[in-house]
């Protein structure tokens, strides 16, 4: 059988997560988990899990690790015939012990972007929330302002992806990912990618794992997104 192959990718909010997650499952057949997609797949469908993250995000706050790790595993453990990039998950060093004792991971993938950068993208933020699919105005704008390509379904800029919002969000990111970030530098998976264009990083992850990943062969390719 093919081995299988499992990343995960941090970084902090406006950092490309999404952006190269795509770009990743397009090439390498990997399927990729967001977090967020979890989450707003479970407040949808009011499971249990979904029901209680609700109420910490319409606080602003990150949902708690029991609840992520809860709704996030048993996901994981169906999926034992694919390859997987995961998104958004771990944000803490309790959710990558979690994972840790769920899984072993081939890759950690960490973006390292400016903050004026991040604040420049997140301003010019626009998303879907029942899809969770991102515009940005200049890098990947809709083909009609302001309406989902998909479904023409109005597009909203998120609260928290005003300048005023980031600062404190960006301090928050920092302080909850060095423990995870060290965690995966103690597992010598990680690699940290730092630019202000993903187009500039993109060549250099894709020579990552085209090392990493030789030959995924079709029964561990799962193409489609989450
Ligand atoms: N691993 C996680 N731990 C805790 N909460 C999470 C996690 N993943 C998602 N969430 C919750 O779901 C919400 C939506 O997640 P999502 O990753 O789509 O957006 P986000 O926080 O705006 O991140 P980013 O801007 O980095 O894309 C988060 O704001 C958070 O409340
Ligand atoms: N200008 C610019 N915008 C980008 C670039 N890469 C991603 N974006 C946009 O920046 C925003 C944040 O990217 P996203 O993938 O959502 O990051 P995440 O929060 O880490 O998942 C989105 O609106 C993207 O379309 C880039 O290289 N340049």
């Amino acid at each position: 059988m093919s081995k299988l192959f499992r990343a995960v990718i941090m970084g902090p909010p406006g950092s490309g997560k999404g952006t190269i997650s795509e770009r990743i499952a397009h090439s390498f057949g990997l399927k990729h988990l967001s977090s967020g997609d979890f989450v707003r797949e479970n407040i949808a469908a009011k499971t249990e899990a979904g029901v209680l993250a609700k109420t910490y995000i319409k606080k602003g706050l990150l949902v708690p690790d029991h609840v992520m790790t809860r709704l996030l595993l048993p996901r994981l453990e169906e999926m034992t015939k694919c390859s997987w990039l995961l998104d958004g998950f771990p944000r803490t060093l309790a959710q990558a012990e979690a994972l840790n004792s769920a899984c072993d991971l081939d890759v950690a993938i960490n973006l390292n972007i400016p903050l004026e950068t991040l604040k420049e993208r997140l301003q010019h933020r626009w998303m879907h929330p029942p899809s969770g699919r991102v515009y940005n105005m200049y890098f990947n704008p809709p083909r009609v302002q302001g309406k989902d390509d998909i479904t023409g379904e109005p597009l909203i800029q998120q609260e928290d992806d005003r300048p005023e919002a980031l600062v404190a969000r960006l301090r928050h990111y920092k302080d909850v990912a060095k423990p995870v970030i060290d965690f995966y530098k103690a597992k010598s998976i990680l690699y940290t990618f730092s630019d202000t264009e993903t187009d500039r990083i993109w060549p250099n992850i894709s020579t990552l794992l085209s090392t990493k990943i030789p030959t995924i062969q079709s029964d561990a390719r799962c193409a489609s997104t989450h």
